[in-house]
Formats: structure tokens, sequence, C-alpha cells
């Protein structure tokens, strides 16, 4: 297949959101970039920042009833600054598909046979993949001529280890239903164990790194060697570290329970892990800035949430390392591991034995760049590095549609 534009248009749909980044691949740039958030709900806003036509910042309010009047949405803003999907400049669109299952191991045009395999992986990716689709659906309905190509979030943890990757489960009926570690954000945790390789001055086949990948979803991996060898998300997104509203780990029989003793049905116990639990759960807020905000004044609810998800964070730390037996650097990434200095410092405290530090001042440090925030002294590198998914799905699908 041979592109005749530069241009990629990239689209991360998540379940209440759409954010976008339209770039030209001759050399990266961005020419326009935004989000809708809060699809689906009456307060509905996309905030759209056309870089290349030098435009400011425009923000529109309003109800968005879904993930396609989102895209239609931002294909109107696109068109008034002249970048619209009919240009002939764009080579194709890139979308952020958040389950491959086992078969989707690399980025991959989307033709109706790839669209139904990405449907089939709905049950495992139930906030998820139905907001990939509907972006696919949509993009494809604006521009049939054009490829477009899926970047999965799982396809960078498919290295993992059988002994990492398969659960103690019964193997015949695990086998049949396809249950394993899958592992997600793996286009966040192969981007950013790379750049931080490159922030020591290393080649990825040569360091061991821990990636935590702090969003409203969040993960951990360990990374030895440019490969994922263990990840704390499973067959969904819904397993390993506290989240904004997803609980992460815990005792499976906690299901049963909620069934047989609190009567609840099977969606209920879905919303309640899914949706309702985490730090929206714990204290009632699901952002880190208004936790951080009610500790300063003192509320012990906020306070405890903190401490929980700090809890597990270490807990992962402390895992990761024995997986790796040696580790180089511990990176923190996504909306709360590159702004929130606190939950960086709070999570490496007490680990000076593992070689872990965290300096005050660097920490506190406000940059979009790669930083390190461990002193000196400190064994193991501590690190702030940005992730840019948007940017390494566009690269992935120009090198496709390129070749
Ligand atoms: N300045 C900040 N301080 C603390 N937390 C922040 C800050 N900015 C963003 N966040 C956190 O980042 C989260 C969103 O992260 P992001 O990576 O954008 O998530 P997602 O891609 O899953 O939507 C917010 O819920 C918020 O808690
Ligand atoms: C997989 C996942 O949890 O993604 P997000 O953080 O975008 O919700
Ligand atoms: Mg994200």
């Amino acid at each position: 297949m041979t592109a005749t534009g530069t241009r990629v248009l990239v689209l991360n749909s998540g379940s209440s959101s759409l954010k976008y980044q339209l770039l030209d691949m001759t050399d990266a740039a961005r020419l326009a970039v935004g989000l809708v958030e809060r699809i689906g709900e009456e307060t509905s806003r996309l905030v759209h920042t056309p870089l290349a036509a030098g435009g400011d910042k425009r923000e529109i309010e309003g109800p968005i009833a879904d993930h396609e009047a989102a895209l239609k949405a931002v294909a109107a803003e696109l068109s008034a600054d002249g970048l619209g999907l009919d240009s002939p400049q764009l080579a194709a669109i890139g979308h952020r598909v958040v389950h491959g299952g086992l078969q989707f191991t690399e980025p991959t045009v989307i033709d109706d046979a790839v669209l139904k395999e990405i449907e089939r992986l709905v049950p495992v990716a139930p906030l998820h993949n139905p907001a990939n689709i509907t972006g696919i659906r949509t993009a494809r309905a604006l521009r049939p001529d054009l490829p477009q190509v899926a970047v999965f979030d799982t396809a960078f943890h498919t290295t993992m280890p059988e002994y990492a990757a398969r659960y103690a489960l019964d193997v015949a009926t695990a086998d049949a239903h396809r249950i394993r570690r899958y592992g997600f954000h793996g286009t966040s945790h192969s981007y950013v164990s790379r750049k931080t390789a490159a922030l020591l001055g290393k080649d990825p086949s040569e360091v061991n790194v821990i990636v935590l990948h702090l969003g409203n979803g969040a993960s951990a991996s360990a990374v030895a060697g440019g490969r994922c060898v263990d990840t704390s998300m499973g067959l969904t997104p819904l397993e390993g570290l506290v989240m904004g509203t997803r609980s992460g780990d815990i005792d499976p029989a906690v299901t049963f329970h909620l069934k047989r003793v609190a009567g609840m049905s099977e969606d209920e116990v879905d919303v309640l892990l899914n949706k309702k639990s985490g730090l929206l759960g714990l204290c009632g807020d699901n952002d880190m800035r208004e936790i951080r905000r009610r500790i300063d004044e003192g509320d012990e609810r906020a306070e405890l949430a903190f401490d929980i998800y700090i809890h597990r964070l270490k807990k992962y730390i402390g895992a990761y390392s024995a997986v790796l037996g040696r580790v180089d650097a511990v990176a923190f990434t996504a909306g709360v591991g590159e702004n929130a200095a606190p939950v960086r410092e709070a999570a490496v405290a007490g680990l000076e034995e593992m070689g872990m530090a965290v300096d005050a001042s660097l920490n506190a440090v406000r940059s979009d760049e790669p930083r390190l925030i461990s002193p000196e002294y400190a064994r193991v590198a501590v690190a702030v590095v940005p992730t840019d998914e948007e940017l390494e799905i566009a690269q992935q699908t120009y090198a496709l549609v390129s070749a």
C-alpha cells in the first residue's frame, strides 16, 4: 500500500472521551490536537487547537450524544481550519484499539474481518472496544477510500512469558475461553520504556524498566531489555493498580459475595467494580488534583484513598523489582504520573534499601520533557517520562501505509 498524503489523523476513543491529533509525518509536526470529553452527558465539551493554522484554542460546550457525533464535530472543526478529512494530504487514520486479543500483535489495516474480531473482543474490554469500533465505523463512513489502521494496547504485552500471562486456572477452561493476562496501555509502556532508555543514554536492549502508567486507567509493567515480561492489567483493564473508578486487584470471591449475599446482579457488580470503585468509590473523587486539594484541607477520607492508591503502587514496584532482578529505572507517566509530584514522592518513599529515592527539588520541577527525579547517589534512576500514545500510533500507522 502506498500512501499519497503525508498526514495521519489519530483517534484515541475512550469510554466517554475522544482524543485526537492530526500530524504531518514528514517531520512529525502536530497540525491540530483536541479532545471531546463527557460524551453522552449534557455537559460535553470539545476543545480544539489548530496548531498549524496558528489559531487559538476553541472550546465548544453542549451535549454530544455519542462517539459518532463526537467524531463528526471534530471533523467539522478540522474542516473549518482547512484540515478536513476530505484533504488529499491525509494518508490514513490511526485508531487506538484497546483489546486485540491474541490475534493482533502488530498494527493492522482494518477491513471487515478485522472489525469483526475487534467486535468479538467487546466482552473483555466493555468500556473501551465499543467506543473504538464507533470511531472506526464513523471514520470509514467519512472517508471510505482511506486506509484505517488499528494499533492495539495489547500488542506490546504479547512477549510476556507463559508463566506471567497464564492464570492459575484450570487449563482447559482457560484455553476454551481464551482467559489469560493480556495487559493494556501497551503503546504507552513501549514508548515510555524506550524514552527512558534514551534518557539514560542507553539502548532499550540494555535496560530494565518499571513503567507506571497512571492516568484514569492505570497499569504497571516490567520491561526487560525492551520486552514486556509482566504487566498489572489482565484479561480486562480492571486488574492491578487502584484507578480513578476501577478497583484493580481484589479477591475474586468478592464478586460471588456481592451476588450471593448482597443480592447484586452480574451487571451491577460489573458497574460497581469498573465505574464506582477505585479513588471515586473510596472518597467520592476520581481526579487526583481534587484529592490532593482535599488532603491539604485535612480531609481524612481523601487521605485514606490516597494511601490505598500508593500502597498498591508500592506493591507493584516491589513485585516487578523481584521479577526483573535488576532495575535500572522506574518511570512515571500519564496524567497522574506526569503531574502529581506527591504521588511520585509517596510511591518511592522508604525504598532506599532497593536503591530508589526521589529528590524533592527535582520532583517539584514541571516540564513536558523526560527528566530524572532521583538524586545522583541513587542506584535506580527514577524518572518522569511524558507518554505520547498519539505520536506512536501515528508513526506505526504511517509506517504501515507508506511501506
Ligand atoms: N496537575 C495534575 N495533578 C494531579 N493529577 C492530575 C493533574 N493533571 C491531570 N491529573 C490526573 O490525570 C488524570 C487523567 O490522566 P490521563 O492520562 O489523561 O487519563 P486517560 O487517558 O485515562 O483519560 C486525571 O484524572 C487526573 O487525576
Ligand atoms: C486500557 C485503559 O484502561 O485505558 P484508559 O486508561 O484510556 O481508560
Ligand atoms: Mg490514557
